[in-house]
């Protein structure tokens, strides 16, 4: 297993929140809403704005780390609808409520994720960008997965 670090500890509450755009694309099929939410967006991100000093972070880290956040997810509910549109349906599986569980789910984590995201940046690898790129490389799932997991990242090391 790989070691508990800041980064993996962070990274694993990235994958969860990853784990999340299965059942919110399910939920948009169903409801044949588009993928992208702008409204519920700004309240993401003004969320985690408002929350971050609590947390140590600065207000604009925050931000651009939820952003990135929900790029990723975005990125997967489009692939799991694309697979769904090419097979003709979706899977027959438990329908979880988007306004009443599944957001609420997204909020919960929200804290998690700053709350690590804080650790991170009081205990950041160095050289970062490459322990980082290799951390994703040694989870490697899917390849979906792993292009939204650099997606999700892709502003937590400082740019080169
Ligand atoms: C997850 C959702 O889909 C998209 C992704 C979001 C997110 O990652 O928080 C927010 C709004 C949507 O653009 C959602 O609609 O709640």
């Amino acid at each position: 297993a790989p070691a508990d670090t800041p980064l993996s500890r962070l990274l694993d509450s990235v994958e969860q929140r990853l784990d999340v755009s299965e059942q919110v694309a399910l939920s948009k099929w169903d409801s044949r809403q588009p993928v992208q939410a702008p409204e519920r967006e700004r309240q993401v991100i003004n969320q985690a704005q408002s929350q971050a000093t609590r947390f140590g972070i600065d207000a604009q880290r925050a931000g651009l780390f939820f952003s990135d956040q929900i790029e990723a997810n975005k990125l997967l509910q489009y692939h799991a609808l694309s697979r769904w549109h090419a097979a003709g349906s979706a899977p027959q599986t438990q329908r979880i409520d988007l306004a009443k569980q599944l957001r609420p789910q997204l909020d919960r984590l929200q804290e998690v994720l700053l709350e690590e995201l804080a650790e991170f940046d009081r205990h950041r690898p160095e050289p970062c960008t490459s322990a980082l790129a290799q951390a994703i490389e040694k989870r490697k799932k899917s390849s979906e997965r792993s292009l939204a997991l650099i997606r999700a990242t892709a502003h937590l090391c400082p740019a080169i």
